[in-house]
């Protein structure tokens, strides 16, 4: 998104002595984003340090995340980068410590991982990411941490009462009865783990048609795999109608399947799924929309998007196609 909390050269110079990184060559705030301030930072590298090759990083000022809930997800990180996933790594300082504090919010730095996201996915690069998903929701089993979604039920009910005077009538029923069904849905049989929980399109960085990098774990929490996956394919394999493009739904889930079969209760579930994933979004951007923060840089995400797809899944629910 966004600078919420601007950074000076001569500020991130300083920060930066606590690093073996060597002196700061650039820093360049970045549009893309919506939740935290991120910056690529270009230092001239230091042979002597632990990342004698490393020069291009990304900083990170946690806008909402406190320092207590970040190690969650920085080790996450760490994590699934230890285990061969293409996560980047937290830079870890002289003393050892990933997180550190700048201009008041608690900052990280993170390798900046080549690769660009991709507007329109093909099917190979869904099925690319399907597959990819199942790696890491496996990896993520032996992930010793846990951490409630900040983003479940108590979230769905606070914010549906803030943005409700925003909506239309028709669009309050649609909420209030979706919040109320997503409350008392059983999920007691679903399997749950570390998920990523925002892995739309920016999130997944390519080099043409291979994945090269997966950023942006701070939503990431211990919750159930299938809403990981009914998030990450509302978006990868919508088509332009609200509909799913079927080629690209079953290249998607067919590979992720073929590294972790779905469940019996999963595919039951999954109609379920789509609509708190489509609600999750609808909410969240409902909210920046109306109530914005006040930004440097800012560029407020379309809610209408997720009322349509939420609205399309409500009337048609596609099966688990595999
Ligand atoms: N490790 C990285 N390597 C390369 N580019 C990165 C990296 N981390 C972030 N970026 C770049 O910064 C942009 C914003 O980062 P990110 O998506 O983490 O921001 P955010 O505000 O937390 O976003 P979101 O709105 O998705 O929650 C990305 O779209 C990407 O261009
Ligand atoms: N991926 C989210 C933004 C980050 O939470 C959206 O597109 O609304």
């Amino acid at each position: 998104m966004s600078v919420f909390t601007p950074v000076s050269e001569a500020e991130l110079s300083d920060w930066l002595r606590a690093y073996t990184l060597g002196p700061l060559r650039e820093l360049k705030g970045i549009l893309a984003g919506i939740d935290n301030s991120n910056f690529f930072v270009t230092t001239e590298g230091d042979r002597s340090g632990n990342w004698p090759d490393q020069t291009r990083f990304v900083l990170t000022l946690f806008e909402n995340l406190k320092a207590e809930q970040l190690p969650y997800n920085l080790e996450l990180m760490e994590f699934l980068s230890q285990q061969g996933l293409p996560s980047p790594a937290p830079i870890r300082d002289r003393n050892g410590q990933y997180l550190g504090e700048l201009n008041g919010k608690p900052a990280a730095l993170v390798v900046r991982l080549e690769g660009d996201w991709t507007e329109r996915p093909n099917v190979a690069q869904c099925a690319q990411v399907g597959g990819l998903l199942a790696r890491m929701h496996l990896a993520g089993q032996a992930y010793p941490q846990q951490r409630e979604n900040t983003h479940g039920n108590a979230w769905r009910i606070r914010t549906a009462i803030a943005v409700s005077r925003f909506l239309t009538p028709a669009e309050q029923g649609l909420m209030e009865n979706e919040v109320a069904l997503q409350a008392t849905f059983d999920r007691s049989e679903l399997p749950t783990g570390a998920i990523h929980a925002d892995l739309f399109r920016d999130n997944i960085l390519f080099v043409g048609d291979t994945v090269s990098g997966v950023i942006d774990f701070y939503f990431a929490c211990t919750d159930l795999l299938l809403y990981d996956v009914a998030i990450t394919v509302n978006d990868w394999c919508m088509g332009h109608d609200y509909r799913f493009d079927t080629a690209r739904l079953q290249a998607f889930l067919q590979h992720y399947h073929a590294t972790r079969p779905f469940t019996a209760a999963e595919a039951e579930a999954w109609p379920m799924m789509l609509r708190a994933a489509a609600l999750r979004f609808w909410l969240s951007r409902l909210y920046d929309y109306f109530l914005p923060r006040p930004a440097e840089m800012n560029q407020p995400k379309d809610p209408r998007h997720f009322h349509r797809i939420l609205a399309q899944h409500v009337r048609e629910t596609p099966p688990l196609p595999v």
